[in-house]
């Protein structure tokens, strides 16, 4: 399966794109963990933050292959312990759709967005800055994939 990792915002400090490749680079030919990232838009002195939102959202939704499983990367979403998550993952393979991972820019993702999730995973209570959220997604995801393969990284 694929799994799509859309979030805003590019041109990541090397530290990002290093610790997100640390963990993509894990994975099987066959469970693919893809990013694609969104330019965010241009938040000047005067920005219009409700449209930026809109148009980012536009482009997050355009950016997602016809069928996939929409999940929304949410402060309030659904908070899986990694169990939980390898639980979740076994789930979406069976289902026979790839998946795609939403993550929002500085003032999270448009109502459209959220409108169109069918699962929303919360990684914590915190606020977490967008940059460490595709990493914290990228490890979460290769130690669910560990577990349902006994691979072992993940100890209990
Ligand atoms: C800087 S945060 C946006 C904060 C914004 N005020 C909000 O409430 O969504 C950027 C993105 O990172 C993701 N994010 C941040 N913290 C998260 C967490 N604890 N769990 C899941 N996703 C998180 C969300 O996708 C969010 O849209």
């Amino acid at each position: 399966m694929q799994i799509q990792l859309l979030a805003v915002g590019q041109k990541m400090p090397a530290w990002v794109t290093e610790g997100f490749q640390q963990y993509q680079k894990r994975f099987p030919k066959d469970f693919e963990l893809m990013l694609h990232e969104i330019a965010p838009g241009k938040r000047g002195k005067n920005a219009d933050i409700s449209r930026i939102l809109r148009q980012e959202g536009e482009a997050l939704l355009a950016a997602v292959p016809k069928g996939n499983r929409i999940i929304t990367l949410e402060v309030t979403g659904k908070a899986w312990q990694t169990n939980e998550l390898a639980e979740q993952m076994q789930r979406w393979q069976l289902d026979g759709r790839n998946v795609s991972l939403l993550i929002g820019g500085p003032e999270g993702l448009s109502p459209e967005c959220l409108q169109h999730a069918e699962q929303r995973w919360s990684l914590s209570p915190l606020t977490l800055p967008h940059p460490l959220v595709r990493i914290v997604v990228a490890e979460s995801l290769y130690r669910a994939w560990s577990i349902n393969n006994n691979h072992p990284y993940h100890r209990e």
